[in-house]
């Protein structure tokens, strides 16, 4: 190991749900030394969402620690107050106090989504076998995402929705209660459509059923049985098949969050690429449909070991130790996105200073997250060096061989209210010979409020 350093613990900066700083912050990010010593990512995102929504919809009290503070969650948690839950923080631990499945109360407001796209569209699944109206706004970026995804089953369910052109946010849907279960196909992996209408199913009598033909993140099966749900995993015709039973009572838990896999890929990917890095990754969620990344970086040559395996709540968990080590180009087997669906923007990062070339395909979905992450980074990481081509459904990048990236100081990057470009492109402004500058780094509050200042302290 580098240095030893005591394990630092996740600071909270915002937990209001808004950015308190209305200015952009733009900073220049350039590496001052290797990354060493151990850290503690925040808590997952994914599962803390879930952990506040479940909670919400249990009667009694559950107990959360670790659960990320970022202003995605903090928009979940808002949103779950405002039909009827209390959700509040005592000392290190979140208490909510359910509703239970059909208790949910109409809203008095809108309820703001800010840059959530996980908040929306399981919470349109959660209300929609409830007969109450919300509305639903975000910001600009939100605003552009598709929403037709989980109106069209949950439209089969009964539940009625007025959006905007285009069926984007802000957008109004009524409930149905009672909805009518569906047998229902993915036409897109995603986790948040399977898991909206998951969560539609708790309140509808019957089997409500979700055919997954490629698996994504299973978050929502294994904490919905935790709560004490029927849900009933199968697969038939090479097809994964997810049948909920409702109307489902659920019973209130302790959770222990995990840290979150997709933040702590910007510390694998830093470590791996600045030379004399030795990072310890203390406590990362390592379920098999989250974990592709850090099978990825071995396939290009990472030296990533796992150390301390153990389950944190229901989730395997370990520690990665992370040192520096020459990467080669490969070719990305589209099969393993949905399971680094959100790693993709700092594995450009990594794939830019490999040894020869990267092919990634099948990323379609990445066109429709907080930005267009295939274009931004693909402009982003051409401004500050890199060689890359920018096809239908992926990058093709030919990597620097481990040389610094020498790009044209310019405009700063465009980071399109999008958290994982800012994080993605400071990561490549540690490669780069001048530093990348970000345009905002406001963004990085929805999922990581505490990187730049782990960042930082990684590189002291
Ligand atoms: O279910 C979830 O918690 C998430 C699912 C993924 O989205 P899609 O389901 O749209 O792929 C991922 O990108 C997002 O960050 C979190
Ligand atoms: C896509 C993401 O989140 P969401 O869809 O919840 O906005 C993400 O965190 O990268």
């Amino acid at each position: 190991m580098g240095a030893v350093k005591e394990p630092r613990a996740l600071q909270i900066f915002n937990t209001v749900g808004s950015s308190v700083n209305e200015n952009p912050t733009p900073r220049r990010f350039t590496a001052t030394a290797p990354l060493t010593g151990r850290l503690r990512v925040p808590g997952d995102k994914s599962i803390s969402h879930r952990s506040v929504m479940l909670g919400a919809m249990a009667v009694g009290e559950t107990r959360v620690t670790g659960l990320l503070e970022g202003e995605d969650v903090m928009a979940t948690a808002a949103a779950m107050r405002a039909m009827g839950a209390h959700v509040e923080k005592t000392g290190a631990e979140w208490r909510i106090h359910g509703v239970g499945v059909g208790g949910l109360l109409q809203p008095d407001s809108a309820l703001e989504m800010g840059n959530s796209g996980t908040s929306t569209r399981l919470l349109i699944g959660l209300i929609a076998s409830h007969a109450i109206t919300a509305n639903f706004t975000g910001d600009a970026s939100l605003s552009k995402r598709p929403m037709g995804r989980v109106i069209d089953p949950l439209s089969a369910m009964g539940a009625t929705f007025t959006t905007s052109p285009g069926g984007t946010l802000p957008l109004m849907m009524t409930g149905a209660e009672p909805a009518v279960p569906i047998s229902y196909q993915l036409p897109v992996a995603s986790a948040q459509v399977k898991s909206a209408i998951m969560l539609a199913g708790l309140n509808t009598l019957g089997i409500t059923t979700v055919i997954e033909p490629v698996p994504t993140r299973d978050h929502s099966e294994r904490m919905l049985r935790g709560f004490g749900a029927q849900v009933d995993v199968g697969e038939e015709a090479g097809e994964r098949v997810i049948r909920v039973h409702g109307q489902a009572e659920l019973t209130p838990q302790r959770i222990e969050v995990p840290g979150d896999p997709s933040s702590a890929a910007f510390f694998m990917v830093a470590a791996s690429l600045i030379e004399g890095s030795d990072l310890l990754i203390e406590n990362v969620g390592l379920n098999p449909t989250r974990a592709g990344l850090v099978e990825v970086l071995r396939e290009m040559g990472a030296n990533i070991e796992e150390t301390n395996a153990r389950e944190v709540g229901g989730e395997p968990v370990a520690d990665l130790r992370v040192r520096h080590a020459e990467l080669r180009g490969i070719d990305v087997d589209p099969a393993v996105a949905p399971s680094m669906i959100d790693e993709f923007p700092v594995l450009f990062v990594a794939a830019a200073l490999a040894n020869g070339r990267t092919v990634t395909r099948g990323l379609d979905e990445l066109r429709v997250k907080e930005s267009d992450r295939l274009s931004a980074m693909a402009t982003a990481l051409t401004a500050a060096g890199a060689r890359v081509e920018e096809t239908a459904d992926g990058l093709i990048i030919d990597g620097s061989g481990g040389e610094p990236l020498r790009g044209t100081i310019g405009a700063p990057v465009i980071t399109h209210l999008d958290h994982r470009i800012a994080m993605s492109m400071a990561i490549a402004g540690l490669v780069t010979k001048e530093g990348v500058e970000i345009d905002d780094t406001r963004p990085i509050a929805t999922s990581f409020p505490a990187f730049e200042a782990l960042l930082d302290e990684a590189m002291t």
